[in-house]
């Protein structure tokens, strides 16, 4: 167990604020990024920077150099080099009253160099308090949006899918085959008819042929609906397993990688719907029957000859017609989807925040937000239907065109007796052939540009990392974990250069009664969710028994590690289904624990008892009957860690009185119980260790009948205080402290 204390932080250094900022070394910061800009430039925008914003602060200074400089790519963060996520290097830091590159060496060895291009190798403690510049390269956005399929994983993931069984394939290309040939003795019908029937009236040969005619549509009719059947039952198959794939990716995202905005990852999520509606609408008979359309050719250059150069001519127009409407429809559906997520996320953000949109009277925020965002959707929506429109009224005209055509050509060829009208009039009809699936493939190129956008949305979400890899091997210890502890932990929030945490060495062993304390934001809930295994460190490993607790199968970890949320999150369903998540209580035991923490009385009063219906979101239980459900689950599941996040935060007196006889009763000798809390009181009755954290550190760790007491003094010196008595303890974990006095008069919050 460690026993830690780091004095109270310095002041900055002198001067950092109105320190001009060097121009060499962002330059050579600019090179590291791959961000190219002329010397001359950035020395004219230091400069402009430094004489407009002198009193300004350093990022605001930068922020006003990359805004002369256009380059807006870059986003800008000032800090502490103690709060400093050191795998963000290389960055800007002011030390020795200079700006200087910090950066590692290829021995990871700290690195600075100066304006003068000296350069010297330092401990990362010397600079402890150093001021931070850290430029964040944003990722590039694909202005055009364009995802090939190979990039795409969503597209692989479909196409695999798709292609699971290769049968349908020939089945499908066979129908096709036949049921074009069958269009081939449609037009041969007419020309026969017109040729031979009309001259001579010949109804014997009319009737044989008409008789031959309902054959070949009988066929055509059955071939058609087989093959729709076949890509139907196809693209629910697909539909239903990709879907499946992409909820179960979800389900295993890391937690602490996943994006912020939930509105928009269900937006991209439900991306999905265009491609399975795209896959399903019949693309695959356009491009099945696309070949056909140069057998059509080939048959029409037999039947009329020179006819067929009208066709052969119009295909690479409307080809062409195609590749440019979707080139042009590329970036407009990119902005528009991007706008339409947005907008979703927005949506269930208010839903979700209606109270306090409506108490603090920002309906009118919100409503012109919706507004501008819908407007530019709309927007985006004319100009891309605009691009639709053209190709498919033009595509369409072209067909009429091509038709005509292929008529005055075709009357030049009759009266130089190359044709018969009966042939011209089946090139017609085959003419229809060749021009339709070019149009449809027009279509299909312009939908499939929702279609690439939908597929990169997903893809951003399968990229997110899950919580173990796809090809680890994990480990089912059979022994339930007698220790949970933290080596060399390091945690930042993907995209953040602060460190949330960092704890060299921290150990709970069977029997700790631990409470967490530390002052708001000092990251006592994220302590608990890297234990629970929700969050991974970016550096560093947490001991789960013998193990490393990310090399464990999930299931075993959660077997043994639960954890309480500050604020519980109640699904739909009934109180027994929340509070049974995992289905696994017996009724015996579910009305055990209900008894003991009061969840009787919920059930008591609602005239379905247990059955109490619960709708979606939650609605339908008070903040602290949420609470007790949320511990009812975690006093079902029996862990081994008990990791609680201000478990009575929302509680009366009574319950929370209640609450704690429960865990008294609960809480095994040899499990381990942390409690996150602001409150000493909780904490003199439930703990015999104490842990209070300061900016992601633990400052001070030890018996709570050393550390309690001199918390109690001045509670709003309560963490420097903790770190003093730290200072000053035993290392080793005293029993539970029976020194309830102080806890009776310490209703203060931490
Ligand atoms: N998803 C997130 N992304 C980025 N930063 C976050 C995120 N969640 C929390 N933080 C930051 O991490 C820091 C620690 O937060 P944490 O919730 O662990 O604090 P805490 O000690 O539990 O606070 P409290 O007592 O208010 O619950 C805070 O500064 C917070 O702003």
């Amino acid at each position: 167990m460690t026993n830690t204390a780091t004095a109270a932080p310095k002041a900055p250094e002198a001067g950092f604020a109105t320190e001009p900022l060097s121009a060499v070394i962002l330059k050579s910061l600019l090179d590291k990024l791959n961000i190219s800009v002329s010397t001359g430039a950035l020395n004219q925008a230091c400069q402009h920077a430094q004489q407009e914003y002198a009193g300004a602060t350093p990022t605001q200074r930068m922020n006003a150099v990359l805004k002369t400089l256009k380059i807006t790519q870059v986003k800008v963060a000032q800090l502490r080099w103690s709060r400093f996520d050191q795998r963000k290097l290389p960055a800007m830091i002011f030390y020795q009253q200079q700006w200087q590159l910090i950066e590692r060496d290829a021995e990871r060895q700290l690195l600075l160099t100066g304006a003068d291009n000296e350069t010297q190798k330092l401990d990362a403690e010397e600079i402890e308090e150093a001021l931070i510049l850290w430029l964040q390269v944003l990722p590039k956005s694909n202005p055009e949006g364009k995802t090939s399929i190979k990039e795409s994983i969503a597209a692989r993931l479909v196409l695999s899918e798709v292609f699971k069984t290769k049968r349908w394939l020939l089945d499908v290309v066979v129908a096709t085959l036949i049921v074009n040939l069958l269009a081939v003795m449609s037009s041969l019908f007419a020309m026969q008819v017109y040729d031979r029937v009309v001259p001579t009236l010949a109804y014997a040969t009319l009737w044989t042929l008409v008789a031959g005619m309902g054959i070949v549509m009988i066929l055509d009719w059955s071939l058609k609906t087989i093959r729709a059947r076949i890509l139907d039952s196809l693209s629910c198959a697909t539909d239903k397993s990709v879907t499946q794939k992409v909820f179960d990716h979800v389900m295993q995202l890391q937690l602490d990688t996943r994006p912020r905005s939930l509105g928009t990852l269900a937006a991209q999520v439900g991306g999905l719907d265009s491609v399975r509606q795209f896959f399903s609408s019949g693309v695959i008979f356009a491009l099945v029957d696309l070949p056909f359309a140069l057998m059509f050719i080939a048959f029409i250059w037999v039947v009329g000859g020179s006819i067929a150069w009208v066709y052969l001519l119009a295909l690479p127009i409307a080809a062409m017609l195609g590749w440019v409407s979707q080139k042009r429809l590329r970036k407009l559906l990119k902005q528009q989807m991007l706008r339409s997520n947005e907008r979703q996320g927005l949506l269930v953000d208010t839903i979700q925040g209606a109270e306090s949109i409506r108490t603090n009277n920002a309906t009118w925020r919100f409503s012109e937000e919706w507004k501008s965002i819908t407007a530019s959707i709309s927007g985006y929506n004319i100009r891309q239907k605009a691009i639709s429109n053209f190709a498919t009224v033009t595509t369409g005209t072209l067909a009429s065109l091509t038709s005509v055509a292929a008529i005055v050509v075709g009357v030049a060829e009759i009266e130089a007796g190359n044709l018969t009208m009966g042939a011209l009039i089946a090139c017609s009809i085959l003419g229809g052939r060749v021009i339709a699936p070019v149009a449809q493939s027009v279509q299909y190129l312009v939908q499939w540009q929702t279609v690439s956008q939908s597929l990169s949305m997903v893809d951003q979400v399968l990229k997110l990392d899950t919580e173990r890899r796809a090809d680890q091997s994990l480990l089912m210890p059979d022994e339930p974990p007698k220790q949970i502890g933290l080596e060399n932990i390091r945690f930042s929030y993907p995209n953040s250069p602060i460190q949330q945490l960092n704890i060299a060495q921290f150990n709970a062993q069977a029997g700790d009664r631990i409470a967490l304390l530390g002052s708001i934001g000092s990251g006592k809930s994220t302590l608990l969710k890297v234990l629970a295994g929700l969050y991974r460190p970016s550096e560093g490993r947490i001991r789960l028994g013998q193990a490393d607790l990310w090399e464990i199968d999930p299931r075993v970890v959660s077997d043994h590690v639960s954890y309480l949320p500050q604020s519980v999150h109640l699904f739909k369903g009934t109180l027994r289904s929340n509070l049974t998540l995992s289905g696994v209580a017996s009724d015996s035991h579910l009305l055990r624990v209900c008894e003991s923490l009061g969840i009787d009385r919920i059930a008591a009063d609602s005239p379905n008892s247990m059955d109490l219906v619960i709708s979606e979101g939650g609605e339908g239980l008070s903040g602290g009957q949420r609470q007790l459900v949320g511990l009812g689950r975690i006093f079902l599941a029996q862990p081994k860690v008990w990791l609680l996040d201000e478990p009575t935060a929302s509680l009366d007196n009574e319950s929370e009185r209640q609450v704690m006889t429960a865990l008294r009763a609960y809480v095994k000798p040899e499990d381990i119980l942390i409690i996150a809390t602001h409150r000493p009181a909780l904490a003199a009755q439930m703990a015999n260790r104490i842990i209070v954290m300061q900016q992601g550190k633990i400052v001070a760790d030890g018996p709570a009948d050393k550390i309690l007491p001199k918390m109690m003094v001045r509670p709003q010196k309560a963490v420097s205080a903790g770190a003093a008595a730290a200072s000053n303890t035993d290392t080793a974990p005293n029993p539970r402290s029976s020194n309830g006095s102080s806890a009776q008069s310490g209703e203060d919050t931490v």
